[in-house]
């Protein structure tokens, strides 16, 4: 039988079924998806492939899903470090944006980030930026996979004046990108206490209408729950309630302020849970508490945050510090295993996108979005289980190859898609150019 690609390993971990590694085992890829797994030498025997290869020293798993970034936001990694988060964001960061963002700055911020996620084994990313058509159009020139944010926040931004221009703009980008098979669209409000609540009541209706994510921060610290009480007398996620808004595609970030009825009503509503215990700890925002969501059923998957509170976009030590973070809140050592940790950082970030049929595991039928970990350094010897050392010892430099729908973006850690010297020149740039106006009296 005639294949496009057959990929053999020392190891495969699936994700689905859980726990499960195989040895020697091989894919078979044909069309950009997986049409088979199994044994090696099945494979020789039962499959004639365009190309093929051999990670003898390495694990195949699926690509990570980076479920909550703001991709540009790379050109800001730490210009207003060791702050918490309304001051970071009001004071900093809201400002350097009006000053800077625009076509050129998404462009080259969205290029960087995905370098950086690409060389740490990210093939997908949930983005919520300024001028999603350029991050759209970036993510297609290079392969890789995303859902953008059709963003929506009250005051007026380069990229558009009002609510009424932020949804239209969205649902413009919405039509185009229908039919593209690696970019989709989610309705991305920034947070109850950025975005009113007509703005909001139109996004739920479109939402439900479009069959698209809503994603959007959600009690990410202790004074948006103070303020949400004295706005409007009660905490966020019950406000939202009371409009409607929750439900099995809403896709709520952060959440580390949550009270045990509130765990218990978010389970009922069916939602996603992005936890991002980087940017939390580094804002100091607070803990979210992973074992008792994973306990009520919730589906918790995991994001960086962007690049300028966290400040990196390694889905790997993300994936590490949400395993050790949650031990810690949870007080018992069992509490999120290394198993769940990589399925968190896999398959359930594409259940909360709603991409679980196409991604997320590496199942025949679904995408080859395939991730390849060295696993024979020195940093992951000895090995006595495969999944236990890429959770918990592995780190991003370890990452060799990377597919996505079958295609390779990343071969033994050069980029094929992305023109490196090209990044780290525009990169310098834009850091003179940040500089230079801070010096400035504006
Ligand atoms: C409307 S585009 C997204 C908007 O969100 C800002 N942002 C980045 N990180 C966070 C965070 O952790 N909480 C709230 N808002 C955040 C970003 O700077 C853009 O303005
Ligand atoms: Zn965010």
């Amino acid at each position: 039988m005639h294949i496009d690609t057959l990929l053999k390993a020392r190891w495969i971990i699936p994700v689905e079924p859980e726990r499960i590694v195989l040895n020697d085992h091989a894919l078979a890829i044909h069309g950009g998806r997986i049409v088979d797994i199994l044994p090696i030498a099945e494979a020789e025997a039962k499959y004639q492939a365009a190309s093929q290869e051999s990670f003898d020293r390495h694990a195949l798993i699926p690509g990570f899903v980076n479920a909550h970034t703001h991709a540009a936001m790379s050109l800001l990694r730490g210009v207003a470090d060791d702050r918490p988060l309304m001051e970071w964001l009001v004071d900093h960061i809201w400002p350097l944006e009006q000053k800077w963002v625009g076509e050129a700055f998404v462009r080259d911020g969205t290029d960087l980030a995905m370098a950086e996620m690409i060389r740490g084994g990210v093939t997908c990313f949930n983005d919520m930026y300024f001028f999603p058509e350029v991050t759209a159009r970036q993510v297609a020139r290079c392969g890789m996979r995303a859902v953008v944010g059709m963003i929506l926040i009250d005051f007026p931004s380069a990229w558009a004046s009002g609510p009424e221009e932020y949804l239209s703009k969205g649902l413009a980008l919405h039509d185009e990108l229908r039919h593209n098979p690696l970019v989709s669209v989610a309705f991305a409000p920034h947070a109850p206490y950025s975005v009113s609540d007509e703005p909001l009541l139109k996004v739920r209706t479109l939402a439900a209408e479009l069959d698209r994510p809503i994603h959007m921060h959600l009690h990410e610290t202790r004074d948006e729950i103070d303020q949400s009480r004295q706005r409007y007398g009660m905490r966020p996620m019950k406000w939202l309630q009371q409009l409607d808004f929750l439900g099995p595609s809403f896709v709520a970030v952060h959440m580390t302020q949550l009270e045990d009825d509130e765990i218990a009503r978010f389970a009922e509503s069916g939602g996603s849970v992005v936890h991002c215990p980087e940017s939390n700890l580094k804002l100091a925002s607070g803990f979210c508490p992973v074992a008792k969501l994973i306990k009520a059923g919730i589906n918790v998957a995991i994001g960086t945050d962007g690049a300028a509170s966290n400040n990196d976009l390694d889905l790997m030590g993300e994936m590490r510090s949400a395993a050790l973070l949650s031990k810690a809140v949870a007080n018992d050592a069992a509490a999120v295993p290394a198993h769940t940790a990589l399925r968190m950082a896999t398959l359930n970030g594409a259940r909360a996108l709603g991409l679980e049929s196409d991604i997320g595991s590496l199942e025949v039928g679904k995408y080859a979005d395939i991730t390849a970990i060295r696993l024979d350094e020195l940093e992951t010897q000895p090995l006595y289980d495969p999944i236990s050392n890429v959770v918990y010892a592995a780190g991003r430099h370890q990452v060799t190859d990377v597919w996505v729908g079958g295609r390779r973006l990343l071969k033994n850690r050069e980029l094929i898609t992305l023109d490196i010297d090209e990044i780290l020149q525009k990169a310098a740039a834009w850091r003179e150019k940040t500089l230079a106006s801070e010096q400035q009296p504006s």
